[in-house]
């Protein structure tokens, strides 16, 4: 079967079709939000109370802020790191090394945009410019993706990803058709994955507290909460960076429109609408709720953390003595399949932790709004499709070995229940 035959045999989200209408309800998802947000009543499923008109969309000045935050974070990415580690083996045989500086650049940004306040930058406008940098996202997004996918039109057939070369142009688009998208040595995809909008969003949530403090006088525990779970969340990624390298999105995924909007425009204006949500809609929380809501975050997070090194860990070194004594499944591949400790508690517990992790982003918004809840309601959907992808990548490498652990391991990703 050749790439192409076998990138049509298996179309994914529905076909062209499919893929059509996310193009459309991405980005109107997403301004329906943020309008949503800022609303009175800020009902998820209600019309928003207005519709902005193109002049309160497009801005030069969103614009160029956008482009100024992008040529930091290039910047940063390209500063000396303090390791650079290969990818796993590609189709040639050959691996990519990439930069691993993200906290550095992380903590770098945090230094600049502190220097930046104390001159007078007024990062509490932020929020007032939501909109229209979420727009000039979107359109960059758009051009970007178009970009990518006339450069990989020259791309060798090796360099070509799995899924995005059906010969569709529109189910391409969405899926990049190139896997590992560089000029030079600077990869767009790892780049994009990790740093400008996830950074971004840690800095939106950042504004957000202080249009908040300077509002109300300073900002409530709620927004404490969810400043401080996110920004660890971020961290967490950045300091753990190696581990991206492995992901499905790195090592399957194309890099197209899906991937490019999901990482600069999504990641940042979606994830930090609990933020948003509170700006707008004050709302009162007790320490001893607090208290409870810091347990379960720990516990998602501990979960999440101890299932990702634990897999990292073993497929860098299975004799590592943290991961040597586990029990595991041989395979055909010569890897090894994990199957107790974490991995043999459900195929799935990094997304257990994560969702667990999900919930305690939401709770200190209250229970009586639906919108803050958005985040968990969409990131469930994503990692149940998420789980089903991969579980057909597995059966595919894996053949027996894989129908052998889900044998032992029935359940997916919540313990007796899915
Ligand atoms: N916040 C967000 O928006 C998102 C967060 N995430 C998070 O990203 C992280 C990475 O997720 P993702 O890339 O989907 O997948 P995983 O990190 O779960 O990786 C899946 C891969 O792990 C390997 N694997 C599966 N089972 C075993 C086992 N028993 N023993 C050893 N290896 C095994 C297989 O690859 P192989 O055998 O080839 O190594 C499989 O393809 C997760 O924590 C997830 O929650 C993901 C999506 C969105
Ligand atoms: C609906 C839509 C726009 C889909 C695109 C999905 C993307 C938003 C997500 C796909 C996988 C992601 C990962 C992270 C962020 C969201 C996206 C890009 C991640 C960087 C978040 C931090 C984690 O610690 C992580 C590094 C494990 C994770 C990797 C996957």
């Amino acid at each position: 079967m050749t790439p192409r035959e076998a990138s049509q045999a298996s179309l994914e989200f529905g076909g062209p079709l499919g893929v059509t209408a996310i193009l459309v309800l991405l980005p109107a998802t997403m301004f329906h939000l943020l309008l949503v947000a800022r609303s009175g009543p800020a009902r998820l499923l209600g019309p928003p109370t207005y519709l902005p008109g193109l002049e309160e969309l497009w801005s030069p000045q969103a614009l160029l802020l956008l482009f100024i935050w992008l040529g930091l974070q290039v910047a940063l990415y390209l500063l000396p790191a303090r390791k650079v580690a290969e990818g796993l083996e590609l189709k040639d045989k050959s691996r990519l090394r990439y930069p691993i500086n993200g906290f550095q650049a992380l903590v770098l940004t945090a230094l600049l945009v502190g220097l930046g306040v104390s001159a007078g930058l007024p990062l509490g406008a932020l929020p007032e410019m939501l909109l229209p940098l979420a727009f000039a996202t979107t359109l960059t997004s758009f051009i970007f993706s178009l970009l990518l996918y006339v450069k990989a039109l020259a791309a060798p057939v090796s360099a070509l990803a799995p899924g995005g070369n059906s010969g569709n142009p529109i189910y391409d688009f969405f899926l990049g058709r190139e896997l590992n998208p560089r000029l030079g040595s600077f990869d767009f995809k790892y780049f994009c994955e990790l740093r400008p909008g996830l950074i971004g969003w840690v800095f939106i949530n950042l504004a957000l507290l202080i249009q908040e403090a300077e509002l109300r006088g300073s900002p409530s525990l709620a927004m404490w909460l969810v400043n401080g779970f996110q920004l660890l969340y971020v961290g967490d990624a950045l300091w753990y960076e190696e581990s991206v390298l492995t992901t499905m999105d790195i090592i399957h995924d194309g890099f197209g429109f899906m991937l490019v909007f999901g990482d600069l425009a999504w990641v940042p204006f979606i994830y930090s609408l609990q933020a948003q949500f509170l700006l707008y809609h004050p709302q009162p929380l007790g320490l001893p709720m607090a208290l409870l809501i810091c347990f379960i975050k720990a516990i998602g997070y501990y979960i999440f953390r101890g299932a990702n090194s634990q897999k990292n860990t073993f497929r860098k070194n299975p004799s590592d003595p943290s991961v040597a004594g586990l029990q595991t499944i041989p395979t055909a591949t010569g890897r090894q399949l994990l199957v107790s400790g974490w991995w043999g508690m459900v195929r799935h517990p990094n997304y257990l932790g994560d969702l667990i992790m999900a919930l305690a982003w939401s709770l200190p918004c209250g229970l009586s709004y639906l919108l803050p809840y958005f985040y968990l309601l969409y990131f469930t959907a994503l990692l149940v499709h998420r789980e089903a992808r991969d579980e057909q990548q597995c059966l595919r490498k894996y053949g027996r070995a894989w129908q052998e652990y889900c044998k032992r391991v029935p359940y997916r990703i919540i313990p007796y229940v899915y």
